[in-house]
């Protein structure tokens, strides 16, 4: 934790040291141009004032905050899509014949000559659902993040006072029975209709939904495509146990939904 709190300080110095503020680069870079921005006019505001004003300054841009933000990203973007990465190369060494479909598709859309793009992605129902299928049965975060009631609220009649805190439970709706027939199975039929197109189903919610979802879905899902079409484009997975006896779920008493660990082999194509 310490380590990573001083690459995140290091960082923050680093882009102080050469900001533009006409060319923002990043995140860091437009949080210190607004940070700059409130301190000029917190001091201009207050002239009358001696010694530290970080006081004066509200607390959601101080340096502090930047800090904790750029923390928090790093952990929420990190973390998140690793374990999901880490969880397909199992289910994708357990499961070999759906490796093989996807591999099939990979060759026919993107085939061997160039990297795989964004633009491939409407054209690979298959693979599409395959990912779906994988965030659907990893259920990384199963109690997802914690919320509040801002107001009393009256639930299937249950009165819950403002202030409660609530755990919205993603693994009720992505295991339920009446949106996914097999819920505990991996099975990309899922998401695909009787021709094969990827069927999109609102049950599939690994990243939450409404005003507060994951401000990093449209980039997981990128990055998730782009690395595992990019393996399966250039190597044959292979795990030495017996593929009854690879676990796809989390491992038992893990709250944060950590995977079973297996040695798989990268075998070129
Ligand atoms: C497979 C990958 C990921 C999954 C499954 C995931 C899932 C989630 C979930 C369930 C939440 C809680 C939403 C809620 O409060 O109801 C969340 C929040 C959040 N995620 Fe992700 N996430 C992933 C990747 C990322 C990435 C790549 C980033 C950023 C680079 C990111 C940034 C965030 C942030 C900032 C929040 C808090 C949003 C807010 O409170 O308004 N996540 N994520």
């Amino acid at each position: 934790m310490g380590k990573i709190q001083a690459f995140v300080l290091e960082k923050v110095k680093e882009h102080q040291k050469t900001l533009d503020k006409d060319c923002p680069r990043d995140y860091i870079d437009c949080f210190l141009i607004k940070m700059e921005e409130v301190i000029y006019k917190v001091i201009l505001q207050s002239k009358s004032l001696k010694g530290n004003h970080v006081w004066a300054i509200p607390k959601v841009i101080q340096k502090l905050t930047l800090n904790r933000k750029v923390m928090n990203l790093f952990f929420a973007g990190t973390e998140t899509t690793s374990n999901t990465l880490k969880r397909s190369l199992t289910i994708l060494s357990k499961y070999q014949d759906i490796l093989v479909k996807a591999q099939e598709e990979v060759d026919r859309v993107i085939g061997q000559n160039r990297c795989p793009s964004m633009e491939d992605r409407s054209k690979m129902p298959y693979m599409d659902a395959v990912i779906h299928e994988i965030q659907r049965v990893s259920d990384i975060v199963p109690l997802g993040l914690p919320h509040a009631t801002a107001q009393t609220t009256v639930f299937r009649g249950y009165t819950i006072p403002k202030g409660t805190t609530i755990f919205p439970l993603l693994t009720s709706v992505l295991k339920d029975p009446k949106y996914f027939p097999n819920p505990h199975t991996f099975d990309p039929g899922h998401f695909l209709d009787e021709k094969g197109s990827f069927r999109k189903k609102d049950a599939a919610m690994p990243f939450s939904m409404g005003k507060r979802i994951c401000l990093g879905e449209g980039m997981a899902r990128m990055e998730i495509f782009l690395f595992l079409s990019s393996i399966l484009q250039h190597f044959n997975l292979k795990c030495d146990e017996d593929p009854s006896n690879i676990y796809i779920n989390s491992m038992p008493n893990t709250n944060e939904a950590v995977p079973h660990t297996y040695k798989i082999r990268f075998m070129p194509r």
